[in-house]
């Protein structure tokens, strides 16, 4: 990095299967690199789910380690953007089983079929999935939806907003414009639940491996919302970066624990917010 432009951009791939969680929270907030000064930014995590062998990659890992979660499974919820390659060698409904098992895990990474790794570009490069509102990941009704480079059509039917997977699933909470109130409230709300395990009004430990989110407050100042494992940040969006996103905020946690009572919890911070 001493020889500043030497680099366009750099991809780490890890060694088979890992946690990119400590690898994202070290470059996400790491002072040097965070104030500019190794000129690096974090900007996004993309995992490719092998067609063929991922759902029973992610049945053995998660059977040989229950009381945590599968490394593989790790590796879906902490990804920005998931491949699913080796599209051609499977059947349909194998194919769209092993999509609903990677969407029940992370409802906010948009799902692309590929055959050898084939995809455009412009999906996992220059995403700034660390700095920009999470994407709109439409699901259609069963809450299964692959998008494709030719996906230019609209999805009508809301998205089911709580899905469960051995444990691990994706919530999502609606919020429209935030008060100051509302805003300090889910800053405690979520450090309680990344520092410690714990949510307002619920007894049983949740395990939030990544979040993030976008809202608006009642001033009209865009947030985006990014956590890692149990780092977070909740930061204005620059102007340049605030045209054409609604004031209508979502909050997606990606965890173990998530159950109907955390939902409740999290709603309940927002009163007066939810549509
Ligand atoms: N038909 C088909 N073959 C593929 C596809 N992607 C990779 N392959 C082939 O599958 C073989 C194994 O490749 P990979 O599965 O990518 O290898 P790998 O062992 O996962 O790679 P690492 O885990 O990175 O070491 C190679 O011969 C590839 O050319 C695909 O989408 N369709």
């Amino acid at each position: 990095m001493q020889k500043k432009g030497a680099f366009d951009y750099i991809l780490l791939e890890t060694t088979g299967l890992a946690d990119p969680g400590p690898i994202a929270s070290m470059f996400w907030l790491n002072e040097e690199y965070a104030t500019g000064l190794a000129d690096i930014v974090l900007d996004g995590v993309v995992c490719v789910v092998d067609a063929v062998f991922g759902q029973k990659q992610m049945e053995e890992d998660h059977a040989t380690d229950d009381l945590h979660i599968g490394e593989s499974i790790r590796q879906i919820a902490g990804s920005d953007v998931v491949l699913l390659n080796k599209a051609d060698l499977v059947e349909p409904e194998v194919l769209a089983g092993t999509e609903a098992l990677i969407r029940q895990i992370n409802a906010a990474a948009p799902i692309y079929k590929t055959v050898k790794g084939e995809i455009n570009l412009k999906h996992i490069i220059g995403i700034s999935a660390f700095r920009l509102p999470p994407p709109d990941v439409s699901t259609n009704t069963n809450g299964t939806h692959v998008h494709t480079d030719d996906c230019d059509h609209s999805h009508d039917s809301r998205p089911p907003t709580h899905y469960e997977v051995k444990g691990i699933s994706s919530l999502q909470v609606a919020c429209s414009a935030l008060d100051q109130s509302h805003l300090d409230k889910l800053d405690e709300w979520i450090r309680n639940a990344l520092w410690e395990n714990r949510v307002e009004d619920v007894d049983s430990e949740v395990q939030i491996l990544r979040c993030k989110g976008a809202f608006t407050s009642q001033k009209g100042v865009h947030y985006v919302l990014q956590g890692v494992r149990n780092m977070y940040e909740i930061s204005e969006l620059p102007a340049t970066d605030s045209i054409g996103v609604p004031d209508t905020g979502k909050i997606i946690l990606i965890g173990k624990g998530l159950t109907d009572p955390v939902r409740k919890s999290l709603e309940a911070v927002l009163v007066g917010s939810i549509v």
